[in-house]
């Protein structure tokens, strides 16, 4: 039987480092590689970014947004990134940010998780802003295919605290409750769990406690601003569950593999230290 999505983890991070490599065909990045903003030059853009990082990365992080734009071909682009990624080696966490009543919820998590689909993934981001109960469709099916989620609890964007850093009627922070909903699911599970937070590599942090046993998604790491030092800060004794994801950061390296690869071999040996 495939382990759970807490065990490939965290042999992935122990094998490959613990880098994510954000795969975000940007418009801008396009253009600055030289290719049309067009699904012939995403196909290219994406699948040349794939060869070559996923095979030196543990985690492979497709932003959803930038194939959607591009209608059905550009969801055609998104299943090959996920499937030459997962061929490579690479966990695949696709970043949707899906949620919404519980039914619906139902219908998206089919279409990531369940592996008969075409955009199967490994883990996916899930929004719990219509209530972590409507989660649960989400929370079943990962359990039953093995999949792992990462819930958004304290993200890297400034707007982020208006909402996360809210205090609800039990007197802590939104943000503080999300990971006591994922400590509750991750209780027993060894050597992790597989219900993950989303955690901006730019918070501050102070106040949340990271010891809920499962995996952390620590965007934000490079062009936004975070550091491999801020990682130490925010998660202590917590940082070796962490993958650290930048997209532009390593992009921008391109077009050429060889810059890009040694991106990604940089980071690696920064984080190594994190691993305890
Ligand atoms: O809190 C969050 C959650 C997700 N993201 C996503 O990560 C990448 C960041 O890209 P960079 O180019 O490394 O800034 C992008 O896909 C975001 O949607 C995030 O930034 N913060």
């Amino acid at each position: 039987m495939t382990e759970t999505f807490g065990t490939r983890y965290v042999a992935a991070l122990a094998e490959r480092g613990q880098f994510c490599v954000g795969i975000d065909p940007h418009a801008s990045l396009l253009h600055d590689w030289g290719l049309d903003d067009t699904v012939a030059g995403l196909e290219k853009f994406a699948l040349s970014a794939v060869e070559a990082v996923a095979p030196y990365c543990s985690v492979i992080k497709p932003q959803s947004a930038f194939y959607e734009r591009f209608g059905s071909r550009g969801v055609a682009v998104l299943e090959r990134v996920i499937a030459e990624s997962r061929a490579a080696g690479a966990l695949v966490l696709l970043d949707v940010k899906r949620g919404d009543i519980g039914s619906t919820s139902q219908a998206y998590a089919d279409a990531y998780l369940d592996p008969a689909s075409p955009l199967a993934s490994d883990a996916i981001t899930v929004s719990p802003y219509l209530g972590f109960g409507s989660l649960q469709p989400f929370v079943d099916a990962a359990r039953v295919h093995r999949a792992g989620l990462f819930v958004l609890a304290a993200t890297s964007n400034k707007e982020g605290p208006e909402v996360q850093e809210a205090v609800t009627a039990e007197g802590r922070t939104v943000s503080a409750t999300m990971l006591d909903h994922l400590r509750e699911l991750n209780a027993g599970e060894t050597p992790l769990g597989s219900y993950g937070a989303v955690v901006g590599a730019t918070i501050d942090g102070s106040g949340l406690d990271f010891a809920f046993n499962g995996p952390i998604l620590a965007p934000g790491y490079g062009e936004q601003g975070g550091t491999t030092a801020d990682i130490r800060r925010i998660f202590g004794a917590s940082a070796p569950y962490v993958a650290a994801s930048s997209s532009r950061g390593v992009l921008r390296q391109g077009p050429d593999a060889g810059p890009m690869r040694a991106a990604v071999e940089r980071a690696n040996d920064e984080l190594r230290g994190l691993g305890g």
